[in-house]
């Protein structure tokens, strides 16, 4: 198995790095790629840890050394938001940078499953599908938003506020990854229940966790910690669904025929094709019908942002 991670040298991308090292299957390969000239120390710096993961770093203009062969790419170049911006404010830089990226995924490696970071997710993962098809490769089977780091969130906020142990709660977060985007199936947990205004309390904190973090580290940038723990756990999914784990299914933004966007988040079966089975998110209490609905506008323009912009 072999993972290439763009964008290698940042914050999210060296946390990354360092939970595959440490715990992807032994005999995997793993590739780092930055255009910071610092990469290939970042891989030099991990492959003194002791496991059996092949580790090599690239930097420059062109990734194709690191994608070559590779079965999943995670890509996370790209700049971080800051105090008062938002995640649509990235879209200048990261589009161009996405798009130029996924040119050569398209060339290289168009059989890898491609997980998208690079914030505007929303947006980025529709300039991922677009650049794919322009090139006559893509296979929606294979993209990927990861939105991991709002189940993550979920998980923790619930547990923390009703008392209970982290490892038995499970939330489906749909959607997409920007403000009202993020929804949270709270109605869904078992073993707890809210009061109305709880629900209300916990879905915004829970959609704006990111700026929770942009507000904290004060102009330092966004989640990259938490992020590369979400990333990590998402890019271990796909690579247990490759290999024929049964069962295996994530939250994650894919283009799988939802009746509300062409992209959408959503519990996604996954197996050695990527996407096996996009399901069903299941019964939703009216408040959550009312934000969903509300979302769509949002989130259907920020798709049609990405596709006009490869267009
Ligand atoms: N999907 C999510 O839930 C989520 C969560 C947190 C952050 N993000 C996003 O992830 C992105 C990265 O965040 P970060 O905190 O790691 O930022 P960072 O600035 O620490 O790292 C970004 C890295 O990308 C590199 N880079 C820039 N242009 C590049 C290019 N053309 N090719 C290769 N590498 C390039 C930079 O050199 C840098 O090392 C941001 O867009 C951020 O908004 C997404
Ligand atoms: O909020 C951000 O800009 C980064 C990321 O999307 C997050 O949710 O933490």
């Amino acid at each position: 198995m072999k993972v290439a991670v763009l964008g290698a040298a940042g914050g999210i991308g060296q946390a990354l790095a360092l939970l595959l090292k440490t715990q992807l299957p032994a005999g995997s390969k793993l590739s780092l790629y930055d255009i910071a000239p610092v990469t290939p120390g970042v891989a030099v710096d991990l492959s003194h840890i002791p496991t059996a993961v092949e580790v090599k770093g690239f930097c420059g203009e062109d990734p194709t050394p690191a994608l070559e062969g590779a079965d999943v790419v995670l890509i996370s170049a790209g700049v971080a938001r800051k105090p008062g911006m938002d995640r649509s404010d990235l879209f200048n830089i990261n589009a161009g940078i996405v798009r130029n990226l996924i040119e050569k995924v398209a060339v290289t490696c168009p059989k890898a499953l491609v997980g998208i970071i690079t914030n505007p997710v929303n947006t980025t993962v529709a300039i991922a599908a677009e650049v794919l098809k322009k090139a006559g490769v893509y296979d929606k089977n294979r993209l990927f938003g990861v939105t991991t780091l709002d189940v993550i969130r979920a998980e923790t906020f619930v547990a923390e506020a009703k008392g209970v142990d982290v490892k038995d709660v499970k939330v489906n977060v749909i959607g997409g990854h920007s403000g009202v985007t993020i929804l949270p199936l709270l109605s869904q947990i078992e073993g707890v229940s809210f009061s109305d205004e709880e629900v209300a309390a916990l879905t915004k904190r829970i959609q704006n966790a990111g700026t929770e973090v942009v507000e904290a580290k004060a102009g330092g940038g966004s989640a990259t910690l938490s992020m590369g723990q979400a990333a990590f756990r998402f890019g271990m999914s796909l690579i247990r669904g490759l290999q024929g784990e049964a069962n295996v299914v994530e939250c994650t933004y894919v283009d799988g025929g939802s009746e509300h966007a062409t992209f959408f988040a959503q519990p996604v079966l996954l197996g050695k094709n990527g996407v096996e089975k996009v399901l069903s998110y299941g019964d939703i209490s009216a408040f959550e019908a009312n934000a969903r609905d509300a979302m769509l506008d949002t989130l259907k323009g920020d798709i049609q942002l990405g596709v006009d912009f490869v267009k």
